[in-house]
């Protein structure tokens, strides 16, 4: 049975709220069998910690005041997520415990790791308890059962017997994180922030498949996203460079919590608790995921330089302080950057070896793959010293390089090295489906448009796609001469094959851009977004779905921050989106819009003058890449009642396809077969429009397709498209074939209505028109 390990750190378990909110984390993502390990609740650790220096200082006072502090924290916990009676039994352990605490310090016997194991132990008894309350069968485990360690070496055959025989695989496994045992049952503590170690040893002792670190952010981002706004998160991290980051003391993952995966399968994942339905990011094998760029920054560190430095003595001196130290060798001397905090200690028991260099220092580490290290450092010092930041000590490395100085480096100049070494590389995957009239076109011009984006973006096509056949290259696929490629490599897939490729892909952003005609494409939108992808759509049918599935769509792209760009899907590429939400973004308020959305009725209607039938005109109108795949989706007025919606929804109206009203520009019987059925009864199109044209002559007016939405004062919709008789001389009858016109009234275009007209089809300005998304989503990513 595949068994999964997820942990939850102190600030996922901050208050009654989080305790729930990880609850709620487990019932949706846990099974019988699987293993939550906490770590202390909030501040808790900081908090027994203060409580032992209380008691070393023989501060009685202080030991009082923090130990009440302690126990109000947890009868607050107690009393706000269970009910009296439910939590009575928890209640006594907890006091019991808590005289305990006093009495050992009273007689001098308060052992430290002991005191601090309280917190971690408190933390699993609630979860499990909690998720008991919630008919979730679980139980809590202390690790000090599960761990020993023997002169700082775990036990392991010791260990993975212990776990295996005490996991229960008919419950879920609420196991105390940061702590252990030694041979003589004495509690010891794995290190700061050892619940990471405590979940993914614990993985490693039970086989498990996968570990989840759900904690504070949403995974692992290029630098500080507290800081840098542009900072981006990565979907995979190589697990030498998350072992690198760890050791320059990078926050998100921990030094140790790695080693145990080693030499495994099992598959590491960092993710928010705050964000559950966010996905995180994967930490892989070598080899799995390209390497990317980082910048991770220092405080309050000093260098020692040290004499003949022993094997293994670095990670004596990590355990000594219960803190990662970075070490590196430069100019044939052993350098080590520890915490100023923790200087003394080290320099105690390096005896004489270790000289100090320099302190208080702060700094930034950039961190990339080999072959980009060198530029980049050189690029990094020219802009630290551009920003006036004096460098102490700089140290490269194969896949990193340090800069340290003893100013603060502050978030602009974070940002400034951020936008400059890490945001230049950024990478966009850009998935293209749909290669009729508009999509052969977007690809040409994707060409010029790559290379215009090159400086800040590095955009990749990596597949094209038809209704059966697709080219999928990870790596790119090369646009000058795509065809060529597509010829040899193209191959058959399904909607599963796609989705799976898309999944396996390595970039920091993907969009899929949709210039297909296709609702089974757009169908799978949701499963898109799952996979992190934007959407950008010249296709009207996503636009046009049922409300539930419209609106469902639109939170989980809210959810993920993604973005989804239709522009062109009404008005080609007339800014008509652009405009409506710059109206309401600005406090405006629309009342009416009315017009021609559709530039094949407008070529059609604007062309036609009796002298050929009105079917060959709308041959014409498809050989020229104005109309759909089918024309009939025109010439019903289906697409132009599309086109309605998809703006009434940009103005948050609650409409379906079926609330526009509809008067087709053919006889419905027409409608009916597919279109050579079509072809062979042509001349019924033409009699209906030349009837219809003859009698517009007759009262001196134009015929044309028109749509109009309105919405009056007590907020009720009316709308319709459909055959209008219009004033001759007037600006619809006037409008240039293919035109369209958008004529918005609104609270301050009220006597002189905003007027957008221009081409409203075509396959030239429908392709730059999605560019103009693209362009618009590359401006616009964090
Ligand atoms: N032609 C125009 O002026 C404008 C078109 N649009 C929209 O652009 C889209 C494309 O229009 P055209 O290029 O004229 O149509 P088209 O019929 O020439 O091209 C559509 C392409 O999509 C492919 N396709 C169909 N189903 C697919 C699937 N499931 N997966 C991948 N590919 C699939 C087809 O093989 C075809 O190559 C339509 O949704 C249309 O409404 C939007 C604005 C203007
Ligand atoms: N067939 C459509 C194309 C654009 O959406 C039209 O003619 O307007």
């Amino acid at each position: 049975m595949t068994k999964v390990v997820h942990k939850f750190g102190g600030s996922s378990l901050s208050s009654a709220t989080r305790y729930k909110a990880v609850a709620n984390i487990v019932l949706g993502h846990c099974k019988a069998g699987d293993c939550v390990v906490v770590s202390a609740a909030g501040k808790t650790t900081n908090t027994l910690v203060k409580l032992w220096q209380s008691y070393v200082q023989q501060d009685d006072k202080a030991f009082n005041d923090i130990l009440l502090q302690v126990e109000n924290h947890q009868r607050q916990l107690l009393s706000e997520l269970f009910s009296e009676a439910s939590a009575q039994s928890l209640r006594s352990q907890l006091q019991d415990e808590l005289v305990t605490i006093a009495k050992a310090a009273n007689a001098r016997t308060l052992h430290e790791a002991t005191l601090l194991a309280h917190g971690e132990v408190w933390s699993a008894r609630l979860l499990a308890h909690l998720l008991n309350t919630l008919n979730v069968s679980a139980s809590d485990v202390d690790a000090r059962g599960l761990f020993a360690q023997h002169q700082g070496q775990l036990l392991h055959a010791q260990n993975k017997q212990a776990c295996l025989s005490q996991i229960d695989t008919s419950k879920i496994n609420v196991v105390t994180g940061f702590i252990a045992a030694d041979c003589d049952g004495n509690t010891i503590t794995l290190g700061r922030n050892g619940s990471d170690y405590s979940a993914t040893l614990l993985a490693n002792y039970i086989d498990a498949e996968a570990v989840s670190i759900w904690t504070d952010t949403q995974g692992v981002f290029s630098t500080d996203p507290r800081k840098v706004g542009s900072a981006v998160k990565y979907p995979k991290v190589c697990r030498v460079q998350a072992n690198l980051l760890a050791r320059l003391g990078n926050p998100v993952l921990h030094a140790k919590t790695l080693s145990p995966l080693k030499d495994t399968n099992i598959k590491l994942q960092v993710r928010s608790s705050y964000e559950p339905e966010i996905i995180g990011t994967e930490i892989v094998k070598q080899g799995y995921s390209k390497e990317k760029r980082f910048i991770t920054t220092f405080e309050e560190l000093d260098l020692i330089r040290v004499e003949e430095l022993v094997n293994g003595e670095v990670r004596t001196l990590s355990q000594l302080i219960q803190h990662s130290i970075h070490h590196f060798s430069k100019g044939g001397e052993d350098y080590l950057l520890v915490p100023s905090n923790d200087t003394h200690a080290v320099a105690t028991h390096l005896q004489g070896r270790g000289n100090i260099v320099e302190t208080h220092l702060r700094g930034v580490a950039l961190v990339a793959p080999e072959y980009e290290i060198t530029q980049l450092s050189q690029q990094a010092a020219v802009v630290l010293e551009q920003q006036d930041v004096v460098i102490r000590f700089t140290h490269s490395d194969s896949n990193y390089a340090l800069f340290l100085t003893d100013q603060s480096i502050d978030s602009d100049v974070l940002a400034i090295l951020h936008d400059k070494l890490v945001n230049k590389g950024r990478e966009i995957a850009v998935i293209i489906a749909g290669l009729g009239n508009v999509g052969e076109v977007f690809v040409e011009q994707c060409q010029a448009q790559i290379e215009k984006l090159q400086a800040a973006f590095d955009l990749k096509v990596v597949a094209l796609l038809r209704s059966k056949e697709m080219l999928f290259c990870p790596s790119g696929i090369s646009i000058s001469n795509w065809q060529q490629q597509w010829r040899s490599e193209s191959q058959h897939y399904s909607q599963a094959d796609l989705l799976e490729r898309i999944s396996e892909l390595d970039y920091e952003h993907k969009v899929i851009i949709d210039i297909t005609a296709s609702d089974a494409f757009s169908d799978m939108y949701p499963s898109f977004v799952e996979q992190d992808c934007h959407l950008i759509s010249a296709n009207k049918y996503a636009g046009t779905a049922p409300r539930n599935w419209y609106a469902k769509l639109l939170e989980q792209l809210q959810e993920r921050n993604l973005f989804w760009r239709y522009n062109t899907s009404v008005g080609a590429g007339l800014p008509i989106n652009f405009a409506l939400a710059d109206l309401q973004n600005s406090g405006d308020k629309v009342t009416r819009i009315e017009g021609v959305f559709s530039g094949t009725l407008s070529w059609l209607c604007s062309s036609y003058d009796g002298s050929q039938p009105f079917s060959d005109l709308v041959i014409k109108a498809q050989q020229m890449g104005y109309t759909e795949p089918d024309p009939r989706e025109d010439l019903s007025g289906r697409d132009m009642q599309r086109k309605l919606l998809i703006l009434a929804r940009d103005l948050g109206l609650e409409l379906d396809v079926e609330d526009i009203e509809l008067e087709p520009l053919m006889p419905t019987h027409l409608a009916q077969g597919d279109w050579g059925a079509f072809l062979a009864n042509k001349q019924d199109l033409d009699v209906f429009y030349a009837q219809r044209a003859e009698q517009a002559a007759r009262d001196g007016k134009a015929l044309r397709y028109t749509g109009a939405l309105d919405i009056d004062e007590h907020g009720k919709v009316a709308a319709k498209v459909g055959i209008a008789y219009v004033e001759s001389g007037s600006a619809i009858a006037n409008l240039t074939p293919g035109d369209n016109i958008f004529v918005i009234t609104s609270q301050w275009y009220q006597q002189n209505p905003l007027v957008i007209q221009g081409p409203g089809a075509g396959k030239e300005v429908t392709a730059a028109g999605i560019h103009s998304d693209l362009y618009w989503l590359t401006q616009n990513l964090k």
